[in-house]
């Protein structure tokens, strides 16, 4: 079966419909003030009325509250929740109250990261494997920022997984190939400047994706 693909960080129509034209199974609202990427409640409502119902709409968040999860959760009209910077603890018991798939990020940098990921197995529904960002970074994801994808090599997932950081157009195939990922995720390979999409680039990329 071929890969699919999220797209993150979408914030205007004419890119939320390139990435629904160009077969996305999943669109990414972020909702974290210090990301170019950010929403508003309002524009996240407006966003999320243009998906359609096969396409799975995704709240990327950083170690949020309650509130801040119930008031984007009903304005994006939210099916999952990408949860950075959260721990085990927290994404078990953020899943267990609102019901709702569950992913949790696991930043890598060397082969011992990955040790990290076999906390969320009970807790979380997804992870999502992205390249750790330096200390001291604005943001934990969303930098563009490649692994080392031979991490992966024979590590048993303790969970259904995808696959992001650094990605783009021109090494999306080579890391399907490379890593096997059955789902992979975009932000900033798909930008001309930081949080700010480009329709082509996207539709680049999800034909890469089928092709791969
Ligand atoms: O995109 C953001 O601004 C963001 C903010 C906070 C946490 C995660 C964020 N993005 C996620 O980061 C990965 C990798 O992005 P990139 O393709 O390397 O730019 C992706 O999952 C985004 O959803």
């Amino acid at each position: 079966m071929p890969a699919t693909a999220k797209i993150c960080g979408l914030s205007t129509p004419e890119t939320l419909d390139a990435a629904v034209a160009g077969g996305a199974s999943h669109v990414g609202l972020v909702f974290f003030p210090p990301s170019p990427r950010d929403l508003s409640f309002d524009r996240a409502a407006g966003l999320a009325g243009r998906v359609p119902s096969h396409v799975a709409r995704v709240g990327v968040f950083v170690d949020p509250d309650d509130a801040l999860l119930d008031q984007a959760a009903a304005a994006g009209r939210l099916q999952a929740l990408q949860l950075h910077s959260t721990s085990p603890d927290r994404v078990a018991a953020i899943r267990a109250r609102t019901r709702l798939e569950t992913w949790a990020a696991v930043p890598i940098r060397t082969r011992t990261d990955l040790d990290g990921a076999r906390a969320f197995a009970g807790a979380a529904d997804r992870l999502l494997y992205d390249a750790k960002t330096p200390p001291g970074s604005a943001l934990p994801g969303g930098m563009g920022l490649r692994f080392d994808w031979a991490l992966l090599d024979g590590f048993r997932h303790p969970l259904p997984w995808a696959l992001s950081g650094g990605l783009d157009p021109a090494n999306v195939a080579e890391a399907i190939r490379r890593t096997g990922a059955k789902l992979v995720d975009v932000s900033s390979g798909v930008e001309t400047a930081p949080g700010i999409k480009d329709a082509w680039k996207i539709a680049t990329f999800l034909k890469a994706v089928r092709a791969a």
